[in-house]
């Protein structure tokens, strides 16, 4: 069996896969972590409820695979786990001090449980490791940046490629050009060629970018600065941002479920809300067109992408110039990896249920096995 185990900052996902074929066996969360009257204190606490649930113990597993958010400027690619990895693994951590330090937890207590079962690493700016200079670069004096590792780097790539690969062989054509909307509880685009990552919303952190649930995405940086000479801290202006900002810092829900009942109910700041998340959406498709000078296809995944045909609508409407038609029949059902477009469609418009645990686990086979049966 493989394990997968998805270590987040408030919960742990895992699945659980038959190690021939990767049928999925078994799935869980363990949320609210470090909530009061929750249950679960920590991420050690979390982590023995998933060997409990899993029997990860004892268990005849392979290995084991994890969730890694940034791999910094080093790992481009999945990597086995030993003592060296797991202190550069470490060192990333001021990249990302919002994300890694739960991937490590996890990383930290499986590795405590199983010392006889390979782990890997799996991270989610891997993807984005082909973006050109242009698109990765901030216009920052280039020797600050050098030494303090300021670049783009992107997030979300391992569902980008997962729902990207099932994308073009919806569409027949490997070389697609397209670009992928992962809208979840983090929010990211990303232009695609191929199996290239032309440009991604996300930059040094997943801050940047489209608006989430929490996050703000896009703001001028001078805004911060603003704030900080305002009275803020560095530290509580980096939280509004990170957690009290997005859909529900402009109208106090970020679940986008109860952001659209309020706008039908007439709620104004709902209204806003919605409008403001489908603009900078629609902000970055016009752009990512101007880079990719054709488009073939438009993929949308994640909570909001697979489920809400609203805000697939809304984001599409104005785009009828460059050739995009939505099938409402079509974008109204709910069922699987789809087209959603019309026939005549120039683009065709895809949802793609994203599965980051099986992506995860593919690679963590396919490089345990290209290290252990050579
Ligand atoms: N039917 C739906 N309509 C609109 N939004 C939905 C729907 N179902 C789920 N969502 C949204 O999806 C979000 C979670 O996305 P998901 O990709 O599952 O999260 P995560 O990033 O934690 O994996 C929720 O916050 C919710 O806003
Ligand atoms: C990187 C990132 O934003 O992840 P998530 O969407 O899971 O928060
Ligand atoms: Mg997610």
């Amino acid at each position: 069996m493989i394990l997968v185990i998805n270590s987040g900052s408030s919960s742990v996902k895992y699945k659980l896969f038959d190690t021939d074929g990767l049928t999925r066996l078994q799935a869980g969360k363990i949320e609210r972590i470090g909530e009061p009257g929750s249950g679960v204190p920590d991420h050690e606490a979390a982590l023995a409820q998933v060997a409990e649930e899993t029997g990860m113990e004892t268990g005849d597993l392979t290995a084991v695979g994890h969730r890694v958010v940034h791999g910094g400027p080093l790992f481009t690619e999945p990597v086995l786990i030993d003592d060296e990895v797991f202190k550069q693994l470490c060192d990333i951590t001021p990249l990302a001090p919002l994300h890694n330090p739960a991937n490590l937890a996890g990383i930290e207590v499986a590795r405590r449980m199983r010392p006889d079962v390979p782990q890997v690493a799996v991270f989610d700016t891997a993807f984005h490791a082909t973006m050109p200079a242009a698109a990765r670069t901030y216009a920052i004096d280039a020797a600050l940046a050098e030494r303090y590792g300021v670049r783009r780097y992107g997030f979300h790539g391992t569902s980008t490629a997962y729902v990207w690969r099932v994308a073009r062989g919806l569409i027949r054509r490997p070389d697609a050009k397209g670009i992928v909307l992962h809208l979840g509880n983090g929010a990211s685009a990303t232009a695609v060629h191929g199996d290239r990552c032309v440009d991604t919303s996300m930059g040094m952190t997943p801050l940047e970018g489209l608006v989430m649930g929490t996050r703000s995405g896009d703001v001028d940086p001078a805004v911060i600065f603003h704030l900080i000479r305002a009275g803020m801290s560095p530290d509580e202006v980096e939280s509004m941002l990170e957690h009290r900002a997005g859909l529900l810092g402009l109208c106090g829900d970020n679940d986008m479920r109860a952001v659209v009942e309020r706008a039908h109910a007439g709620d104004a700041e709902a209204t806003l809300a919605y409008e403001v998340y489908c603009h900078r959406l629609r902000k970055y498709i016009g752009a990512y067109y101007a880079l990719l000078g054709r488009v073939d296809g438009i993929v949308f995944t994640g909570g909001v992408g697979e489920n809400s045909a609203l805000v697939r609508r809304t984001v599409l409407s104005g785009l009828g110039a460059l050739g995009v038609r939505l099938d409402p029949l079509r974008n109204a059902a709910a069922d699987g990896a789809r087209v959603v477009s019309t026939e005549d469609s120039a683009v065709t418009v895809m949802v793609v249920p994203t599965d980051e645990e099986l992506e995860i686990a593919q690679e963590t086979s396919a490089l345990v096995e290209r290290t252990f049966s050579g």
